[in-house]
């Protein structure tokens, strides 16, 4: 059984206090004990998902293994053994401009029952989670959402924006240069082992990218139960040396009046080096018999654009995806490395009061910050946490918001600021946590 010590952290007394103020109960769930079921199929119903078989419910104790689960219960319910509410959270290393690295209090499942709805559950559990994150030090939260209208007034704003690919093949047409190495087809288990350890090696690049985890990489392979998994396959990307430096997990639906109007799903793209990514995004390109191919969760920043001879044979949206909210205002701007030196007084406000004050940034030539509170200086920029908290990993930038009339700074400030904010990697977040 997993002994992490954010599972076995105290849960957070206010919100047990006006949980029970309603009749309502605030609990841990162990992976390994009989709630934990019911906790599960809570939380499908909550993501509107079909209840769940028995061995799906087995797949998933290894999805949240590492996990701090929590339930609202009502003990009037019908069925009080099953949650009104759930959520959960975990330690997770969050990438950071200059390929650093902060621990990350992950927040995932939140689901309230249909019927619970709007009586202030989802705000006693975030708050809870938010309050006991920081009372343990971790500097920063962050989640990917369901709905973009949920979690701004918790303080999370968009820090990474994603972009769905649906390429026609044909019109696109692959120009990119040929790469050294070679491809292989491989089994499910081989490309569950290839997705772990090539992610691993290359997410600190990708500011805003997180860990995977086991369930997820299951899931991912095509190895988790229920679905359509069978359908998923697999191919690598190998060097000259026999390293292997990309993988791809993908599906395919066949046309279905005509066998060349196929499409093709990148479940999955990972690649460490250019030479891997060619060769995979050229394989999923000239697929035999695809006329489509869809990538979900890209960057916002694709060299792939610049692979296809025409631009128009692509069609990008673009998402916000990863939301991450602010708790240590020193903490995490000391964490990251910045493009520019700055020296300015950072007014922020933040109703919840964590990262609420002013505080002096000091950006070196190096691009090493220190940051301090400032008692009695006049601030040059005023931004609430969460536009802070979208600016921080340099995707966003400051002057935008400003624009959008979000933060009040002298162009000059503004300026300074974006320069040392911004990011020579693009951030990218290709999961869903
Ligand atoms: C990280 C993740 O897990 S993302 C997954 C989020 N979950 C889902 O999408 C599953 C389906 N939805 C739900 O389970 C619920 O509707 C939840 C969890 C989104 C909200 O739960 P509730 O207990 O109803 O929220 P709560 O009553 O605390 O609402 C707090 C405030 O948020 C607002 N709010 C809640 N949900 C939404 C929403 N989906 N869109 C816009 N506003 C919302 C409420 O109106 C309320 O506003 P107010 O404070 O101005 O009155």
């Amino acid at each position: 059984m997993s002994t992490h010590s954010w599972i076995t952290l105290p849960l957070d007394a206010t919100s047990r206090e006006s949980l029970a103020a309603s009749g309502l109960e605030y609990r841990g769930v162990e992976v390994g004990s009989a709630e934990f079921v019911p906790f599960i199929r809570a939380i499908a119903r909550g993501f509107l998902d079909e209840d769940p078989t028995d061995e799906q419910v087995e797949g998933s104790r290894e999805r949240v293994i590492d996990r701090r689960l929590t339930g609202v219960y009502d003990p009037r319910a019908a069925d009080p053994a099953v949650p009104v509410a759930t959520i959960d959270s975990w330690e997770t290393p969050l990438s950071l401009p200059g390929r650093r690295t902060i621990p990350m209090w992950a927040i995932s499942g939140v689901t309230v029952s249909p019927t619970r709805r709007r009586r202030g559950i989802a705000t006693a559990m975030l708050e809870g989670e938010l309050r006991t994150a920081s009372a343990a030090g971790y500097a920063i939260a962050g989640l990917t959402v369901t709905e973009a209208t949920i979690y701004g007034r918790f303080g999370f704003a968009p820090a990474v924006y994603s972009t769905d690919w649906s390429i026609d093949t044909r019109r696109a047409r692959w120009i990119g240069p040929s790469g050294s190495g070679r491809l292989d087809a491989v089994d499910r288990e081989r490309l569950l082992a290839e997705l772990a350890a090539v992610h691993e090696r290359v997410r600190s690049a990708n500011p805003g990218d997180v860990a995977g985890w086991t369930g997820l990489w299951r899931r991912i392979a095509g190895l988790a139960p229920g679905g359509e998994q069978r359908k998923i396959r697999g191919v690598i990307h190998s060097d000259d040396d026999g390293t292997v430096r990309g993988v791809m997990a993908y599906s395919i639906k066949e046309g279905e009046h005509d066998f060349t109007r196929g499409e093709l799903t990148v479940s999955l793209l990972v690649a460490d080096g250019p030479d891997a990514y060619r060769a995979l995004w050229r394989f999923a390109l000239e697929h035999d018999l695809i006329a489509t191919v869809h990538a979900p969760l890209r960057s916002t920043d694709e060299p792939l654009r610049w692979m296809i001879a025409d631009q128009r044979g692509a069609t990008v949206t673009t998402r916000e995806h990863g939301w991450l909210r602010i708790l240590d205002v020193p903490a995490v701007l000391a964490a990251r490395e910045y493009s520019a030196p700055a020296s300015l007084v950072l007014r922020v406000t933040d109703p919840l009061g964590f990262a609420d004050g002013s505080w002096r940034l000091e950006v070196g030539s190096d691009g090493a910050a220190e940051v301090a509170p400032v008692a009695d200086a006049a601030p040059e920029v005023t931004l609430s946490v969460q536009d802070l908290s979208a600016i921080v990993l340099g995707g966003v930038r400051v002057s935008t918001l400003a624009a959008a009339g979000r933060v009040q700074a002298s162009a000059s400030a503004l300026r300074v600021l974006e320069r040392s904010f911004a990011s020579a990697d693009t951030p990218f977040l290709s999961l869903w946590y």
